[in-house]
């Protein structure tokens, strides 16, 4: 029935048939589909053809077509279209269209979860009692529209009292719903000093992630430096609450072959997150952690984020690839040049990242970076980037990684 009204050429029928396709793997003709009523003027389909684009999926990633096609959805009026653009204008090292903050506003205005949800993250990191307040409101407002991540983290900052008096009672009755639908409690997590930024109160300013934060030099050979509260106390708990259902245990490239293998060596579980299944927020903060590294997202691989439970561990090891094992995957972009390494939480005791040539030791703290190069200036792997996530003690230790790479990694 639907195959024959979009063979008639009904555009909502092409875009139905499309949308069911994709629920079936059928990317292919879904893109021709919703290529068609996108041409025919179907602002859905045009932000579905779009994302298609942005990411790849069936066709070659057109970040630039993409971004025409979401601009003729915008001019339509919607809101997603502006949310996708805000996504694609960030990042790459550079800003291409300062309408970004105007953009979520729209998305956010439209009560879209994804931009609520990052909004409310944006004004969560502002020093300002008044930005704390709307934090707290866009929170709420996202958990009202079914979105677990705000109502977690409104949750949490219910029951510390974080912009607001604590409110326990308020707190648990968010967290009783949650557990209904079997979401259990985050770690507890020591709220960072953060390098709150300067921007106007009340504005969302975005561009603000692109301001690299100072960093402290820790150690020459291999050179380490870290920066203390990089991310806020709601960053952190978004990253652990996005790894959470997608954990696995940790595997490791086997330096002979390339292929990933499950090792002694790395004995975490992580959760490494395919740039489709990115909201802005997580692209945000990822965002904060390339620019906090001197580095365009664009270089990174996928972030990986990490849970270490009593016992568990990362051996000494360095991050940059051997030469073979490139091959497999995207070469163009050169060896891991430089990692930044986040922790998540507070760890009651061990998990210390140690560099044992240099004998220096970084304790795990919520929102800390530590930011170490791989390779030497001339390009070749560096022997003294050798490292070690020691063995948590008590408690477990949450950590986000980006490995940047020499060149570009990612189509965005
Ligand atoms: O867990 C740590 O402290 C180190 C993690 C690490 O070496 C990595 O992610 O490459
Ligand atoms: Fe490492």
């Amino acid at each position: 029935m639907l195959r024959h009204h979009a063979e008639g050429g009904s555009a909502d029928a092409l875009h139905q048939l499309a949308a069911a396709l994709v629920a079936r793997h059928q990317h292919e003709e879904a893109l021709a589909l919703h290529r068609r009523a996108a041409d025919a003027g179907h602002e859905r389909s045009q932000v579905e053809y779009a994302r298609m684009l942005m990411y790849g999926i069936a066709t070659a990633a057109d970040p630039q077509l993409a971004a025409q096609w979401l601009l003729r959805a915008e001019a339509a009026g919607n809101p997603v279209a502006s949310y996708l653009l805000v996504v694609l204008a960030l990042g790459d090292g550079g800003v291409h269209d300062a309408r970004f903050n105007q953009r979520l506003l729209a998305a956010v205005q439209a009560n879209y979860p994804p931009a609520v949800r990052a909004a409310a993250i944006h004004f969560g990191r502002k020093a300002s009692a008044a930005d704390q307040v709307r934090c707290l409101q866009l929170l709420e407002r996202g958990a009202g529209l079914g979105d677990a991540v705000c109502a977690r983290l409104l949750a949490e900052r219910l029951l510390h009292g974080e912009g607001c008096t604590p409110q326990p009672e308020a707190a648990r009755e968010i967290l009783q719903q949650l557990a209904r639908h079997g979401i259990g409690p985050l770690p507890a997590l020591a709220v960072p000093q953060l390098h709150a930024p300067d921007t106007l109160e009340g504005a969302l300013a975005l561009d603000e992630v692109l301001r690299p934060a100072t960093a402290q030099p820790r150690c020459e050979r291999p050179r380490v430096m870290t920066i203390d509260g990089l991310l806020s106390a709601d960053e952190c708990r978004l990253l652990i609450a996005c790894a959470e259902p997608n954990l696995a245990r940790s595997r490791t490239v086997d330096p002979r072959t390339g292929q990933p293998q499950s090792l002694e060596i790395r004995t975490s579980e992580d959760a490494s997150f395919d740039p489709i299944l990115e909201d802005l927020a997580l692209r945000l903060v990822q965002i904060r952690m390339a620019t906090a590294a001197r580095m365009p997202l664009a270089n990174a691989e996928h972030l990986t984020v990490l849970r270490y439970r009593p016992g568990q561990e990362y051996r000494p090891h360095r991050d940059y690839r051997p030469p073979g094992s490139l091959e497999l995957d995207q070469p163009q972009a050169g060896n891991r040049q430089r990692t930044i390494c986040v922790y998540l939480n507070e760890v009651e005791a061990g998990g210390e990242t140690e560099f044992p040539l240099p004998g220096l030791r970084i304790a795990p703290s919520p929102g800390r970076a530590v930011i170490f190069e791989n390779l030497l200036p001339d390009g070749r792997p560096d022997v003294d980037s050798l490292h070690a996530g020691l063995p948590v003690e008590r408690g477990e230790k949450w950590l986000a990684t980006l490995w940047l790479r020499q060149g570009r990694y990612r189509a965005y």
